[in-house]
């Protein structure tokens, strides 16, 4: 399989697990996500630090005021200079700010569309493994928190961090000794940040994959609102996904307390570095040793100097959160995909104009197959052949593997022994994507999509043309209730389809199935849900779909399969018998059974 990791069923640790990966490597996907962005980050720090510096200048202005001030000299020019500089200062820092935003909004936009892009071509055995509000909640949520770092914390931080070294140099150039006194206290918060930075990603962490489980556990019961609903069990429900709220909660408050904790730090220290410049340098003052405006010059860049301090902090605990989120995007980024399962041949690019599928056949030559390495084998050598052309049922007990054997034809799983081939060739050696533009599949459940009666239709077939879709429409018998709804094919068919009846739904499934002229039709055929009527107008339409290409059914109900041009009788993973019905019912024991508990021989 042309997976750039493991084939599918594999056993990996998986998103599942907890995030392990270590600070330095989160830091680098951070930086990574950041990187494609470097030229517009340069020049947003530049243009921060641009304002930072014109804000700078305005101790040693107000210092030019005090002084002139105090000499009696004219005022206007140094005023004017000082508002300046102030109006100067803020434009610059926004328009730096501005591009910093922008960039994190790109960065969160691109990390979606990958993740999407991503999540979509993962391995069915990851997908199954995964739970799917988890994943709607790393797009939405854990993306989110990236934003917050990109646009705010890395802006900030930049910005801040220029602040800070400017305001150090020019208090180094105006007092070396004093800005010693104060970098020892700031050194302080440093220590503090240094401790408690893993602890607010750990938290944060949690909270997110707490979050992740309360969006699966909210997403299990919309997928089963009904049966919710039917066995009284909101109250329970809603306790289950209040739960991992709280969980996210509790998390969440810790991961505050943590970066409440480093705030105080930060205000401590900054006060402590006031007190001590203060005294300090009022003892020079008193000494003659230091003038008064020097002081009041040194006491403003204190503050631009420790301003950022709090900004840092937060800024650090801000990109702590997106650490954690980045590690659970990076999950998703790590598992392996299927290559990209667009065909490749000229005819299958173009659905609406192609010829249509030669009918082909399928083999299964010894296949063993499991789940995973720690299920039980499902198939236990497996073979049967079902040539081009024709019908083909796969009958058997519940549990014997039938599903499972369109699986291994539409390579969702690999099996770990034996063969299949497709049209004559090793599925192995078709590229997945023209594999899947030969078959035809529809599930047991047969899902439709919420959105119109159209796009169900052309869904796997996006140039099909309107006679094609009148031709569809007419095999499967859905002609009528076309012409019956208001709105034809532009009905919406409502959440899963639920607007149509079971038999309908299950029909639009093969109509659409049939749009992509598969060569192969797989029909996993619930007719349990069907009433008599609908049966009939399925097994018809089947038959029907049987004279221009091959279709391989599972049936549930033997009635669908009496006409069956061959019938392969499956138990416990193997196959037991082969033949036509008229052949298994003199034959075989089990069949003649099913056919008994159905009618459709006497008992
Ligand atoms: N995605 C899966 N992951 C793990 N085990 C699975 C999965 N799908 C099916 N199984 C297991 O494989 C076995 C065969 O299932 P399969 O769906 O192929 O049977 P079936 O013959 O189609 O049954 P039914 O007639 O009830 O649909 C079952 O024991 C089932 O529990």
């Amino acid at each position: 399989m042309g997976t750039d990791g493991d084939g599918p069923g594999g056993g990996r640790p998986g998103p599942g697990a907890k995030a392990s990966l270590g600070e330095r490597a989160s830091w680098r996907l951070l930086f990574d996500q950041v990187r494609p962005h470097r030229r517009v980050l340069l020049l947003g720090g530049v243009l921060s630090l641009v304002g930072s510096l014109t804000g700078l200048a305005m101790p040693v202005m107000a210092k030019r005021v005090i002084d002139t001030f105090g000499e009696g000299g004219a005022l206007a020019g140094p005023v004017l200079g000082l508002s300046v500089a102030v109006l100067a200062g803020a434009l610059i820092s926004a328009a730096g700010r501005f591009l910093l935003e922008r960039m994190g909004e790109t960065i969160v936009l691109d990390s979606r569309r990958s993740l999407v892009d991503r999540i979509l071509r993962l391995t069915v055995p990851d997908v199954d493994r995964l739970k799917p509000g988890d994943l709607l909640s790393r797009v939405g949520s854990d993306t989110t928190l990236l934003r917050a770092v990109c646009t705010d914390a890395l802006a900030s931080l930049v910005g801040s961090a220029f602040t800070f070294l400017g305001a150090a140099v020019m208090m180094a150039i105006m007092d070396g000794p004093l800005l010693v006194v104060t970098l020892a206290v700031v050194a302080l918060v440093g220590l503090l940040g240094v401790v408690i930075a893993p602890r607010i990603r750990r938290a944060s962490l949690q909270a997110q994959v707490a979050l992740g489980e309360m969006g699966s556990v909210l997403d299990r019961a919309l997928q089963a609102f009904r049966t919710v609903k039917a066995g009284g069990a909101e109250a329970r429900e809603t306790a289950a996904v209040s739960a991992a709220a709280v969980e996210a909660r509790d998390r969440g408050v810790a991961a505050a307390a943590w970066t409440s904790l480093a705030g105080i730090g930060a205000w401590m220290s900054i006060q402590l570095a006031f007190l001590a410049v203060l005294g300090v340098g009022g003892a020079r003052v008193a000494a003659g040793e230091m003038e008064i405006s020097a002081l009041i010059a040194f006491l403003m860049y204190l503050f631009y100097l420790v301003s950022p301090i709090g900004q840092i902090v937060q800024s650090l605990t801000q990109i702590q959160n997106g650490l954690a989120a980045v590690t659970r995007i990076q999950e998703i980024a790590t598992l392996p995909t299927e290559p990209a399962t667009e065909p490749a041949t000229e005819p299958a690019a173009a659905p609406g104009t192609r010829a249509g599928g030669e009918p082909v056949g399928v083999t299964f030559s010894g296949v063993v197959f499991r789940y995973g390495a720690d299920r039980p084998v499902v198939h236990h050598g497996v073979t049967f052949e079902a040539p081009a052309g024709g019908m083909t049922a796969l009958v058997g007990p519940s549990g014997a593997g039938k599903s499972t054997v369109f699986g291994l034809i539409e390579r969702f799983y690999e099996p770990q022994e034996g063969s299949i081939t497709v049209g004559g060739r090793d599925i192995r050696d078709w590229p997945l994507g023209d594999l899947r533009a030969m078959l035809g599949y529809v599930e047991q459940d047969a899902p439709v999509l919420s959105g119109t009666l159209r796009e169900n239709l052309v869904f796997g077939a996006p140039g099909a043309t309107g006679e094609e879709i009148a031709h569809a429409l007419a095999r499967t018998r859905l002609d009528d209730l076309v012409e019956r709804l208001p709105e034809g094919l532009e009905t919406q068919v409502g959440h899963r389809g639920v607007l149509l009846s079971g038999g309908e739904r299950q029909r639009v499934a093969i109509a659409r199935a049939l749009l992509r002229r598969p060569g192969l039709l797989l029909l996993d055929e619930a007719t349990s849900q069907l009433d008599a009527v609908n049966e009939m107008r399925l097994r018809e339409v089947v038959a029907e779909v049987a004279r221009e290409t091959t279709v391989l059914v599972i049936a549930h109900r033997l009635s669908t399969v009496t006409g069956a041009d061959r019938i392969v009788v499956m138990e416990a993973g193997r196959v037991r018998a082969f033949g036509t019905h008229d052949e298994l019912v003199a034959a075989d024991e089990l069949y003649r059974e099913l056919a008994a508990t159905q009618f459709l021989v006497p008992s």
